[in-house]
């Protein structure tokens, strides 16, 4: 069977015309001005990059570039060509200069010692439809960018602010256990509830409770709403569109994307409105004495005082990425950890047994019980360094021409960093294809973007800002479940992939649990 690419799933298709036909006619002159246009580009392309020293990569075609090279899994075909080729690979996705980058050294050059010039993000078609304002990830890094990664920073990411949540961490995590608990012998699809459990914490350190929709009778209808909501945009954030690489055939929008961006974008508009004036309302009426309590208020205290005043709307797209860095994230990689332990029983044995000696059994896993499992530790690293959860991180993009080694990078190169190639290099790793948290026993490589070998959470002034509750998060969630639960193996679990800016379990992750803890624990 034919490979399938991602132009093989637009639905571009030409019938052949014929001569005698007149109503062939615009038809031809459509595919002339296809071939001059073809020609034109092609010259035109040659002499800009003639100048320049480029990365290798294989021959492109007039219009498409490389775009024929991308299998329905990009992250493995830029793997393949980056073999081909070496780690820093120069192709084009219709008339956009890309580069990828597969190895720890490319990956430093990049984010460590040219980090300030690759710290610009594409302009996507999808990203500006779906959002009014840019959000922080679509941002580029100009001084409201800085101004609200400094709020988040202080007011929602800080060491201090992530200790004072961990009782709510802790109570959404209980409540976790026990929607599991109540499946009883039913297997339980264990990300949706990770991702209700993920939202009601996101939501409650940011609006200070869980969520509460007019058109929803419940915070568990409303949370489920707006998870629905987030992942169907992150999932056509992570499309490849093919307006963003020709972009004289957005017109058309072949694959739909900006028809579907735009009716989502509406839904999410309409939740965040909801919430900020509900809360603006409250502020400025019900309680002018109200001080700022939680993240919400400090964000619209913070544009009160912006002048030109009041672009609440200004609000709406860094909600959006809290809660949708706060709620997809945890929730895959705890899922991508347990598919590991249940398919490697003897792993999860070495897990549960360290749980067992540090924390026991009369009360659950706390915070501080991590640092004296270290076995458990490398089972997140061995999950992070199999399935970073991002693939290429946030598509970086290079604003001005610049050299890497020896090569020249063409200004505004979209800059993909394939950390899951790192994370799968013979070279880098030896037995890569294993799950072997014990490669990181005694080796103190990390997570936090220091070492370019493991980059989960990018590196760089564009690192992941939540990176912190996102480690709470994982090793809290996965801990507990594991101590609670003893879970049915499965040697031949389904892992396949589905790509996407963040990439899942293709199939939702369906465990049968069984408690092993005395159940007053989950009720606590
Ligand atoms: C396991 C958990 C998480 C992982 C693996 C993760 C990973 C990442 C990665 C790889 C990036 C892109 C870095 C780059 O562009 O180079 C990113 C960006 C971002 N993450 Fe996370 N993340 C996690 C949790 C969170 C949480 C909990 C939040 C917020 C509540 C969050 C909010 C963000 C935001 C706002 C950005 C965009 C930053 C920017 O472009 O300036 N993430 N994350």
């Amino acid at each position: 069977m034919a490979e399938q690419t991602v132009l093989s799933n637009t639905k571009i298709s030409l019938s052949s015309a014929s001569m005698s036909d007149p109503s062939a006619l615009p038809l031809l002159h459509f595919f002339v001005a296809f071939l001059l246009l073809c020609i034109l580009s092609f010259a035109f392309l040659k002499k800009r990059y003639s100048r320049l020293r480029l990365p290798p990569g294989p021959p492109g075609l007039p219009i498409l570039g490389h775009l024929h090279k991308l299998s329905l899994d990009p992250h493995k075909s830029l793997q393949s060509l980056s073999r081909t080729y070496g780690p820093l690979l120069f192709l084009k996705f219709g008339s956009l200069p890309v580069i990828v980058v597969s190895s720890p050294e490319m990956a430093k050059n990049i984010l460590q010692k040219q980090d300030q010039n690759f710290a610009w993000r594409s302009p996507f078609v999808v990203h500006r439809v779906l959002h009014k304002y840019p959000t922080i990830a679509g941002s580029q890094p100009d001084p409201a960018w800085r101004s609200i990664r400094q709020i988040c920073a202080t007011q929602l990411f800080a060491p201090t602010k992530l200790k004072s949540f961990q009782p709510i961490i802790l109570e959404e995590i209980r409540s976790l256990l026990r929607s599991i608990d109540a499946d009883g012998h039913q297997k339980s699809c264990v990300r949706s509830k990770l991702h209700a459990a993920s939202i009601n914490i996101i939501s409650r350190m940011t609006l200070g409770n869980k969520l509460q929709m007019n058109e929803s009778n419940s915070a568990a209808n409303a949370s489920a709403h707006l998870t629905n909501l987030l992942v169907e945009s992150i999932e056509l954030s992570g499309f490849f569109n093919l307006s963003d690489y020709v972009p004289w055939l957005a017109w058309m929008d072949l694959q739909g994307c900006e028809r579907k961006s735009k009716a989502l974008g509406g839904k999410l508009q309409k939740v965040w409105t909801e919430i900020i004036d509900e809360r603006r309302q409250y502020r400025n009426i019900v309680c002018p004495e109200r001080e700022d309590t939680d993240f919400l208020d400090i964000l619209l205290s913070a544009f009160e005082i912006k002048d030109p005043p009041l672009e609440y709307e200004k609000i709406a797209p860094i909600l959006y990425d809290i809660f949708a860095g706060g709620t997809d994230t945890s929730a895959i990689t705890v899922e991508w950890a347990l598919a590991e332990l249940i398919s490697h029983p003897s792993k999860m044995k070495r897990v549960q047994d360290e749980i067992d000696e540090v924390v026991g059994n009369s009360r659950l896993v706390e915070p501080e019980d991590v640092q004296n499992m270290p076995y458990f530790q490398a089972v997140i690293k061995e999950t992070m360094r199999l399935h970073p959860l991002l693939p290429f991180l946030v598509p970086h993009m290079a604003k001005a021409e610049c050299r890497v080694e020896d090569f020249d990078i063409p200004a505004n190169a979209l800059t993909l960093i394939n950390v899951w190639a790192i994370g799968r290099d013979e070279k880098v790793w030896g037995s890569a294809l294993d799950f072997s948290p014990e490669r990181f026993l005694g080796s103190d490589i990390d997570v936090r973007g220091r070492h370019f070998e493991l980059l989960p959470f990018g590196s760089g002034r564009r690192a992941c800002p939540g990176m912190l509750l996102g480690i709470i998060n994982v090793n809290l969630m996965l801990a507990c479940l594991r101590q609670a639960f003893v879970f049915e193996p499965n040697e031949r679990l389904d892992k396949t992939e589905k790509f996407g800016i963040v990439m899942a379990l293709a199939n939702p992750l369906l465990i049968r649990a069984s408690p092993r803890v005395p159940i007053h624990l989950l009720l606590e």
